[in-house]
């Protein structure tokens, strides 16, 4: 037989140390206990009687129940009367205390600790009423339970009913005495329906205040320190690909549920806070540190679909109302207990396990005690417990019919707490790989407490999984502290790991000083290499331009200035980064300006806001070269480059108002020469004479010089011959018909189906005169425009002509 795991062995230790105590404490008690007014029906007497009873009724209101964010009142859910909290007024016996106690120790809760409890309502069931089984919601974190103390009335049926795993406890209520019952908050519970006479209960949250929990002998603590040690030791079997590697990390999930915000280690349920504490100090032995966290667990089964009369609320998890009660599974998601999106609804009996991923998705920070929301998914290999996750009431599930990989599936989610244990050396690297800004600001604050090494050795640690921890919705938050992070450890090798993961566009304006500060530590190559891989990395989205790129390269010309202006590394990585804006730009303007010219204007005029940033970065640190070389590309277009080039200007001067006149500033060489090239394209293009009103010639612009396309060259530029028919077998026709439709001319292309082969009627239009009349006087426009901003491009429009 193969032994069982390090891990499982362990849960089988924390199984055998602590037995599983009551979830549910069920006593009667002397009425003397309690006493208990109500503003408008007077003292109540015990037994209480029927027409008390009634005039009770009469006070209240029908209870609600929640379920998730809502809280609604559904007779067929609970039916029951809810007496104003306000108008109850209780007086407690100085026993009280002494049955408090009990209840908590017949809770499994150690001797420590004291139970409080606060009223929550007073509930009064006549005969036929009830509350189906629910769940109640945890109204504060330190609520850990319910108490319910029926009071003595005569009265039959109303059985509470409370139920965990399988397990199951009754309350039944008495003429004589106090019916006291004391549960678990994550057990559900059921008020049967009332036969005869009244049932009165008042209801109690139950508040646990701190408390250690019982110690374990030495022995013990030595079996699962070793056994912790064994597993931190062992590389897992658990992949066969790669090379095996020790598990980073225990994850022992617990057996109660928590809400996140109730999760401490002062308010563990049952033998949670035995087995917790016993494996807190086995990992305080073993040179382990734990914290306490959140899970939710998917598991997807293959299932026979089962037809069984299913009673539909049983599943639905609804919860006792209560109009604070913002969202009763405390995750904030307000789900509540909720069963999935209706697919989840019906019963269907397990058969295998075909998928199962556990995710951390919060903790308690040992040194602060607050909560952090992080998401690590973790091995199987690092998992262990006493229960099945199966055992469970799932939180969500949704049923899959027959899908062809698998048979029928059911996807199940389940939120458990768990104690998460890591050996002190690979500390960092779990708190890093869940929460990676933090461990950026980690690194940054202990190299600047003076602890250089150590920030460099924690940061070295990240390598293996930094570049697969830092996924791309991380890298916005991440990159900031990042920068400073890679700054701090003082290394140029560690520092370029730190990086790796990044883009381009996560550079933004607020980065320039820390860029700057960085160039100056490593060097303007080092930084150049850096930028090189961010602009490589966004490769992919070359074609792309989204509102992201948008600000980064809005955000170009102060990058590029303050890295020029913090010396001569700074210049040289400045230059590097706008080589790689241009190109990459240049790459995303290729496509567009060979697209057909209808959409052509609004994909390039997209790109003038990056244009113009390109114009300004490069003017303002007087890169000549690389302005040089954008000039001369623009100058090198076609004239479909046009609206491109305007509206780069355009954007240019509505970034740089602050100087009415453009072109006369030594550094804004580049933009002047921009604007003297479209001066000189304008006025080239008006200088043409203004077309006839009797000249119909179109020209085709170049691409094809097959026979076919030679007659239809010589057809559209005969400037008398309006109208072709031309009879074409269908390929030709097709060809023709490309043709005309890619460069969108002013042409009518018909096929009449008469005869073989069919006709194709070509017929110039209207439009080819207004819309060159159009165009002439935007183009005059435009040119008026760019010589009242830039003087100096009048000399070039000049010449042009
Ligand atoms: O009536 C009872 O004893 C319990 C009522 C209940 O379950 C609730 O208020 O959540
Ligand atoms: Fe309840």
């Amino acid at each position: 037989m193969v032994k069982p795991a390090a891990r499982d062995r362990l849960a089988a230790v924390l199984t055998r140390e602590f037995g599983e105590p009551p979830f549910a404490v069920v006593e009667q008690a002397d009425p003397a206990l309690l006493d208990v007014e109500v503003d408008g029906a007077g003292r109540l007497k015990y037994p209480v009687t029927a027409a008390q009873a009634r005039k009770l009724c009469a006070l209240g209101t029908p209870a609600r129940y929640g379920r998730g964010e809502r809280t609604l009142t559904d007779a067929s859910v609970r039916d029951t009367w809810e007496v104003p909290r306000t108008a109850v007024h209780l007086s407690w016996s100085p026993l009280f205390d002494k049955v408090l106690d009990r209840m908590r120790k017949g809770l499994g809760l150690p001797g420590s600790a004291r139970l409080r409890a606060e009223l929550h309502s007073l509930l009064v069931y006549e005969p036929g009423q009830f509350f189906l089984p629910h769940q109640d919601s945890e109204k504060h974190d330190a609520m850990v339970g319910t108490l319910a103390v029926t009071l003595p009335s005569r009265h039959s049926g109303g059985e509470l009913v409370i139920t965990q795993g399988g397990r199951s406890e009754t309350c039944s209520g008495s003429a004589s005495r106090l019916a006291l019952c004391a549960f678990y908050a994550d057990c559900r519970h059921e008020v049967r329906p009332v036969k005869s006479g009244y049932r009165i209960a008042v209801t109690f949250n139950l508040l646990l205040d701190g408390g250690a929990p019982q110690a374990s002998g030495a022995d013990t603590v030595n079996e699962a320190a070793r056994l912790l040690g064994t597993h931190f030791a062992t590389p897992s079997s658990a992949y066969s690909w790669g090379k095996a590697s020790p598990p980073k990390r225990l994850v022992y999930l617990l057996d109660h549920e928590y809400t996140e915000r109730g999760l401490s280690w002062n308010r563990l349920k049952g033998a949670d806070a035995d087995r917790a504490a016993l494996l807190r100090t086995a990992a305080e032995q073993a040179g382990c540190q734990v914290m306490l966290a959140g899970t939710k667990i998917k598991e997807t089964w293959d299932t026979y679909p089962e037809d069984s009369d299913y009673e539909d609320w049983d599943d639905e998890g609804w919860e006792d109302g209560e109009d604070d009660d913002r969202d009763s599974d405390g995750d904030g998601d307000g789900d509540g207990d909720g069963d999935g999106d209706g697919d989840g609804d019906g019963d269907h009996e397990l058969n295998d396990l075909i998928e199962r991923t556990t995710t951390l998705s919060c903790w308690v920070d040992p040194e602060t005690g607050k909560r952090e929301s992080i998401s690590l998914e973790v091995g199987e290999d690092e998992v262990c417990s006493r229960t099945s996750t199966a055992d469970f009431e799932p939180y969500e599930q949704q049923y899959e019919g027959y899908m062809g990989n698998y048979g029928n599936t059911l996807d199940r989610w389940y939120r458990r707490a768990a104690v998460v244990v890591f050996p002190d050396s690979l500390a960092f690297a779990n708190r890093a790989e869940a929460a990676p800004a933090w461990a950026m600001r980690q690194v940054a604050e202990r190299a600047r407490s003076g602890n250089v090494a150590g920030a460099r050795a924690d940061a070295a640690s990240l390598e293996p999984f930094w570049t697969a921890t830092v996924s791309p919705d991380l890298r916005g938050g991440v990159f900031g502290p990042a920068l400073k992070a890679a700054h701090a450890v003082d290394d140029p090798t560690v520092a370029a790991m730190l990086l790796a993961p990044f883009r381009s566009e996560d550079l933004l304006a607020k980065h320039a000083a820390p860029l700057s500060r960085l160039a100056k530590r490593y060097g303007g190559a080092w930084l150049g290499r850096i930028l090189g891989t961010w602009c490589a990395g966004s490769q992919g989205e070359v074609y792309g331009y989204t509102s992201e790129s948008r600000d980064w390269y809005s955000a170009l010309p102060v990058l590029c200035t303050s890295l020029t202006a913090s010396g001569r590394d700074g210049t040289a990585a400045s230059r590097a980064l706008l080589q790689a804006a241009w190109q990459r730009l240049a790459a995303t303007a290729a496509p567009r300006l060979a697209s057909p010219p209808s959409r052509r204007a609004a994909g390039l005029e997209d790109l003038g806001a990056p244009l113009a940033a390109v114009i300004a970065a490069a003017a303002n640190m007087a890169a000549t070269t690389t302005g040089d070389v954008i000039a001369a590309h623009l100058a090198g277009l076609g004239d479909e480059a046009l609206p491109w080039l305007l509206s780069g200007l355009r954007s240019f001067s509505t970034v740089h108002s602050d100087s009415t006149v453009h072109g006369e500033a030594p550094g804004d060489r580049l933009s002047a020469d921009v604007a003297a090239d479209c001066g000189r394209r304008l006025t080239r293009r008006l200088a043409r004479p203004a077309r006839a009103a009797n000249d119909w010639s179109i020209t085709l612009p170049e691409g094809c010089s097959c026979p076919l396309c030679e007659v239809l060259a010589d057809f559209l530029a005969d400037p008398t011959l309006r109208i072709r028919e031309w009879p074409l077998a269908k390929e030709n026709r097709r060809h023709v018909h490309s043709r005309i439709e890619a460069a969108e001319l002013p042409v009518d292309h018909q096929t009449r189906r008469e005869g073989r082969p069919y006709t194709l009627i070509l017929a110039k239009k209207d439009t080819l005169f207004s819309g060159e009349r159009a165009q002439r006087a935007e183009d005059e426009a435009d040119l008026r425009w760019i010589l009242a901003v830039w003087p100096s491009a009048a000399v070039a429009s000049t010449s042009a002509t």
